[in-house]
């Protein structure tokens, strides 16, 4: 579904990207990893269109994206819950999520439930009782709901998580864990950076370290608890 290859980026004359190999499969819930600074925010503006990379393929359901507007990129099929959630703060809750809607990508696959404000706010019913409040005046995991809400009304194949739990409550934090393995058991397919690697390990299928831009260690769960160095030396957990 998604495949990224050699994807080399640089912030004008400096470079964080040195060649970075990603694959995400349908339905799969795949994790990317590595501590502060390696690169995981700028693999994700890149695949997001936020920022052109210096070279390297992405390949989006059989299609090059590398290098498009980020706003035709979000049309087929990509979502983004970005780091910092930036939820509008003057928009009410049902504003925020009218604001993204967009129905599935006309000619990719259609899901066969869109996303709708009902749906959504099944999932998270907090957004339901909290609809008419402003954006600001939510706590930080209702923002992280609304965040994640928001980015599922667009209707995405591939849903990308920058840091969605950061700063929240443990029981918050497994609520968003829940919400991820409900998604991910509906068909959508996801990519998760988080620092929490074991709630992951839980639920992922594949594991991607990213050291100083390059990635390091690729593995699956039992491949990943096998090798405590591993989180040890590149997550320092
Ligand atoms: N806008 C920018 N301009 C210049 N350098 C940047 C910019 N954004 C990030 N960098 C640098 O690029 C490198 C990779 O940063 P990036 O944000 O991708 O890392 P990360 O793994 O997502 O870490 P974090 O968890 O801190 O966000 C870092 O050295 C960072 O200082």
């Amino acid at each position: 579904m998604l495949e990224v290859h050699g994807l080399e980026a640089a912030y004008n004359e400096s470079q964080v990207l040195f060649g970075v190999d990603l694959t995400i499969g349908s339905g799969e819930l795949v994790t990317l990893l590595g501590r502060n600074g390696m690169g995981k925010t700028t693999t994700v503006r890149c695949i997001m269109g936020l920022l052109k990379p210096k070279s390297g393929v992405i390949n989006f359901a059989g299609r090059s994206i590398a290098g498009k507007a980020s706003y035709r990129i979000a049309r087929t099929g990509l979502g983004l819950v970005p780091e910092g959630r930036q939820i509008f703060p003057n928009l009410t809750v049902r504003e925020n999520l009218i604001a993204t809607a967009r129905l599935p990508h006309s000619a990719g696959e259609q899901p066969e439930r869109p996303w709708t404000l009902d749906r959504v706010m099944a999932l998270f019913p907090i957004l339901r009782e909290r609809s008419a409040h402003w954006g600001n005046q939510l706590s930080g995991g209702e923002q992280q709901m609304l965040a994640i809400a928001r980015a599922l009304m667009t209707n995405p194949r591939l849903l990308i998580l920058d840091e969605a739990t950061e700063g929240l409550a443990p029981l918050i934090r497994d609520e968003i864990w829940s919400t991820l393995a409900e998604l991910k058991a509906q068909g959508l397919a996801l990519l998760v950076i988080d620092k929490h690697v074991s709630a992951l390990a839980d639920m992922a299928d594949h594991h991607v370290i990213l050291e100083r831009g390059r990635v390091v260690w690729q593995g699956n769960s039992d491949d990943m608890r096998r090798n405590a160095d591993l989180t040890q030396s590149y997550l320092g957990v």
